[in-house]
């Protein structure tokens, strides 16, 4: 019994103990449980981690190409920063020597205008010595019929070398007579030039410069002026000249050039520029009016601007072309008007603004022979009448003018009217006389 009692004890107390150790594996498993949750939890904090550090790795290998590249630019700026201070320091340099230059400049500007001015007074003292009134004369040579028929020259050309020409007379007497210039008919168009070139100059520096083309039908007035294709003229000559200097002076001087073409005939002025205004057609005269103290002008005359050479000659060839187209015989009435082609010129010196407003006047004279020597009658004879009217008032102008007159008598003919500006103040006067 006492064996019974002792086992139920050791029953019992095992019972106890096994409840014990259930209740500590329930702890244990508990505990290992609550371990695997921090074990995961860490697993995944790990994982979590590792991706942070993957990404920061990556980062940081960007990070590293982008310094690289950095770097790389921060030398290439290194060197464009010195590039850009050497610049620096060569700008200032042509800062200092513009300044020096305009400095420079202004001074050359000075003396220029200075110069210029002196050349200018120079040239109108030379002008005045020379004499603002010259005579060239030009000898024709004889044409075939001439020679055919046995003429030959009365003129004594060996003695013409200093402008003095002898005219042989009949038997032994003989008339001398002086010039300026004198050219032989073996002297071409260009000979006569080189001695009319210089007015080319007188025109842009602001004279007014008259060249006239006298003598009788047939001597050599229209081929001295206007040439022939071959054997240009002294228009065509003395407008390239006058375009040439105008080039020549493009940065100092500003031209503005315009032309007209006119014709007196039987004391009427006529425009060569406007269709059908020639004489034998009906159009309106021209006059010349005093618009203010010694400023005339022809209202309605046609004014062209040309800026080159090709375009003045075109317009002076279409007044040309006018004046012998409009006529019934060409030769006739060309030798009973006067052809007057006018370039005027309006220049500014871009130094010192001074300005400029000047003419050169072209001029083919009428045929001079005389009314008694002609024969002439009806309207031949009002022609004539008309031509040594105009020419006798030519003459006297330039007798007034080389007397120095007070009085000049502008007004006793359309030419010299149209002329009187222009023979008034700085002018030079040139006479062709073809014999
Ligand atoms: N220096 C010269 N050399 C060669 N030929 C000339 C010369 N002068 C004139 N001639 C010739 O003489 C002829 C007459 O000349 P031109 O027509 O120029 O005379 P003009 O005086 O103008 O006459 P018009 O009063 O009728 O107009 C033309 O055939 C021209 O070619």
């Amino acid at each position: 019994m006492r064996e019974n009692e002792l086992k139920t004890k050791e029953c019992r107390e095992a019972q106890t103990s096994l409840r014990e150790l259930q209740m500590e594996l329930m702890r244990k498993s508990m505990h290992v449980g609550s371990l695997a949750f921090a074990v995961e939890g860490q697993v995944k904090e790990k994982t979590r981690w590792c991706q942070l550090l993957k990404d920061l790795n990556e980062k940081f290998k960007a990070l590293k190409t982008e310094h690289q590249i950095l770097l790389k630019e921060s030398e290439e700026y290194k060197r464009c920063l010195s590039d850009a201070t050497q610049m620096t320091t060569a700008i200032h340099q042509y800062v200092s020597q513009y300044a020096n230059l305009e400095s420079e400049f202004k001074d050359l500007k000075e003396k220029f205008s200075e110069e210029a001015k002196e050349r200018k007074d120079l040239y109108n003292k030379l002008i005045e010595l020379k004499g603002n009134i010259r005579v060239f004369c030009r000898c024709r040579p004889l044409n075939t019929e001439e020679t055919a028929e046995g003429a030959s020259m009365a003129i004594d050309f060996d003695s013409a070398k200093d402008g003095e020409l002898i005219v042989r007379g009949h038997v032994s007497s003989k008339k001398v007579f002086k010039f300026d210039s004198v050219f032989n008919p073996e002297e071409d168009q260009e000979k006569v030039f080189e001695k009319t070139a210089p007015f080319a100059t007188s025109v842009l520096d602001g004279f007014n410069v008259c060249i006239f083309a006298y003598g009788q039908t047939g001597t050599g007035k229209t081929f001295t002026m206007e040439g022939t294709e071959g054997a240009r003229g002294v228009n065509y000559r003395i407008l390239d000249e006058l375009f040439r200097v105008v080039k020549d002076r493009h940065d100092l001087f500003q031209y503005e050039i315009t032309v007209s073409a006119l014709e007196v005939y039987n004391e009427q002025i006529h425009d060569l520029l406007l269709t059908g205004s020639q004489p034998s057609t009906t159009t309106k005269r021209l006059e010349v009016r005093q618009v203010a103290e010694g400023v005339h002008h022809v209202p309605g005359l046609v004014e062209a601007r040309v800026s080159n050479m090709d375009e003045a000659w075109d317009v002076l060839q279409t007044g040309s072309k006018a004046r012998v187209v409009g006529s019934t015989n060409a030769n006739e009435h060309s030798s009973r008007s006067h052809c007057i082609h006018c370039v005027m010129v309006k220049g500014e010196n871009l130094m010192n603004g001074e300005r400029t407003n000047s003419k050169l006047w072209l001029i083919d004279l009428a045929g001079s022979e005389r009314v008694a020597k002609t024969d002439a009658q009806g309207e031949r004879l009002k022609e004539a009448q008309n031509i040594n009217k105009s020419l006798s008032a030519l003459g006297d102008v330039i007798s007034a003018l080389a007397t120095k007159s007070q009085h000049i008598p502008f007004r006793n003919s359309k030419l010299t009217h149209l002329l009187q500006d222009s023979l008034s103040t700085q002018f030079c006067f040139l006479l062709l006389m073809l014999v």
